[in-house]
């Protein structure tokens, strides 16, 4: 075994680990990043880049079919064997190699193995055998940025059935026949959206009354009629009683008796933090009850000054953009800047900035009207028609929507600001600053959106009582 010494330790390779390990290195410190698998980490290879290059060609034909003039140019669906050859292309044949030349640049050396903590400042990495390959005594911080892996709920049978995650959902090679869906989140909706646009038969099935639940009502109202339209069969309010797999097929049983047959079943029912076998209790930290390392807003576990938790495993948002940030959150008190931004009044945990891109794409920042409620705010809702513009006009006729506006009437801001409608992820920026910044209402008013796009849907906010 080898002994070594760095200046920080950065557990795990995903995107907030590589920011974390990147910021560092290319400032001088002596940083290794450990990884057992791909540098890149869940959301290059089997989340948000697979999920996307796969529901990217329905949401173009999608708009294309609406505007006359070029959908008579379009006949049929998509190609699946094209576009699961982009997906490849998209995440490389899950080959990380293309993502070393920036943390080589960066001066990061890059450790292959499990890393896990064995004293204040001490790391070992395991190898894939569970051999101790090296000891590295910390000079300055260790931080976790292990993600998560797929939560599968007690279903009696589920293991056995070998069921999909997300990992076989974002890199599969044929299409199934039919598809069972199990949760109607994120991953739930966006990949039964997928496969039924490359040609399976799909059943949803969310346990809760709506799928979407973090997000407003009428959004999650109307991605199922999206679905629907497009002949996905969602089920809300369903429990599964067992699973199993039966001459190749997998039988999924209702409880009521009805059995669902089908050639793949994906389980998408939540995350399991990687906080197990990373020796936390070798230095006094136990994990909050579902596996999460809570962090303070400085992202210090424990408030000690030399451990740091980010991305999914702290579970404050589960999403890419707030995992780079409080990367970079990190990156700026160990580098000690002084002008370092901590976070503050900037959304974070359910009021990040985040969009499912379903067909509607629903894209929100902030408060929903309930939580704003919730919170004791002077919430009110402002809606409008996202396709409701001159602008919108142009993206084609029945692209269907709500837009949401939540504002603070006593504070005069902006408290969050829901996006449901065709290709809407592109707007939700100015919203996200809007809502970062407190920006006052009057100066929102202001702030004229051009003509003709379809951000002219602010001006409803700018329309509202007394705006
Ligand atoms: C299907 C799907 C679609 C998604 N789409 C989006 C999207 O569109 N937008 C978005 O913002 N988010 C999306 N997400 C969520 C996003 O993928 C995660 O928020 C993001 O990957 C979290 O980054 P992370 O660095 O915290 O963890 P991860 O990406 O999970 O990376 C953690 C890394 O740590 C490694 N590791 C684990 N244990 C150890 C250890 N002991 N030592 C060293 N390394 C270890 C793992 O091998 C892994 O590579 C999606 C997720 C899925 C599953
Ligand atoms: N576009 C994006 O940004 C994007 C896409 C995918 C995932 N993500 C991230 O990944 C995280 C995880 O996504 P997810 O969809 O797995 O989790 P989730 O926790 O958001 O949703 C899981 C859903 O499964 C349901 N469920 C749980 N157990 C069930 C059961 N036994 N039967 C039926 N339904 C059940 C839950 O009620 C819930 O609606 C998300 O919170 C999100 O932050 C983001």
């Amino acid at each position: 075994m080898r002994e070594s010494h760095a200046d920080v330790v950065v557990l795990g390779a995903g995107p907030a680990g590589e920011v974390l390990a990147g910021a560092l290195g290319e400032r001088g410190v002596e940083t290794v990043l450990v990884e057992p698998r791909l540098v890149g980490g869940e959301c290059s290879f089997y989340g948000c880049m697979p999920s996307k290059a796969l529901l990217r060609p329905h949401e173009l034909l999608e708009e294309v079919r609406r505007v006359p003039g070029v959908r008579e140019l379009v006949q049929g669906e998509p190609d699946p064997q094209a576009v699961l050859d982009r997906r490849d292309e998209v995440i490389h044949e899950l080959d990380d190699s293309v993502q070393l030349p920036w943390i080589e640049e960066r001066d990061v050396r890059l450790m292959r193995g499990h890393g896990r903590i064995v004293g204040e400042r001490l790391v070992e990495v395991v190898d894939g055998e569970g051999r101790v390959v090296e000891r590295i005594a910390v000079r300055r911080a260790v931080a976790l940025a292990t993600g998560t892996r797929p939560a599968l709920p007690p279903i009696p049978g589920l293991e056995d059935v070998d069921p999909w995650t997300n990992r076989e959902a974002t890199t599969a090679d044929e299409v199934p026949g039919r598809l069972v869906v199990l949760g109607g989140g994120p991953i739930g909706a966006e990949m039964a959206l997928a496969w039924s646009s490359l040609g399976a038969t799909v059943t949803l099935l969310e346990g809760a009354d709506r799928i979407l639940l973090k997000e407003e009502p009428f959004a999650s109202a109307q991605v199922t009629d999206g679905l629907r339209e497009r002949g996905v069969d969602v089920r809300t309010g369903v429990r599964v009683a067992a699973a199993a797999r039966e001459d190749g097929e997998v039988v999924v049983t209702l409880e009521g008796g009805e059995a669902l047959r089908a050639d793949e079943l994906l389980v998408a029912a939540g995350r399991t933090p990687n906080s197990d076998g990373l020796g936390l209790d070798a230095v006094g930290v136990e994990p909050d009850p579902r596996g999460f390392v809570a962090v303070d807003d400085g992202l210090r576990v424990g408030g000690r000054d030399w451990l740091y938790a980010i991305g999914d495993v702290n579970g404050r948002a589960l999403l890419t953009h707030q995992g780079k940030r409080q990367a970079r959150v990190v990156a700026a008190r160990l580098l000690e800047d002084q002008d370092a931004q901590l976070l503050g009044q900037e959304p974070d945990g359910l009021r990040s900035p985040r969009v499912t891109f379903t067909e509607p794409q629903v894209a929100a920042v902030g408060h929903t009207l309930q939580s704003a409620l919730d919170a004791g705010l002077d919430a009110e809702a402002i809606d409008a028609p996202s396709d409701g513009t001159a602008g919108a006009s142009f993206v084609g006729k029945g692209a269907g929507g709500t837009t949401r506006f939540v504002i603070d009437r006593s504070a005069g801001v902006l408290l969050g600001a829901t996006f449901v409608g065709a290709g809407v992820a592109e707007q939700l920026h100015a919203a996200t600053i809007a809502v970062a910044g407190r920006v006052p209402l009057h100066v929102l008013d202001a702030s004229v959106p051009a003509f003709p796009t379809r951000t002219e849907v602010w001006l409803r906010l700018a329309a509202r009582d007394g705006g």
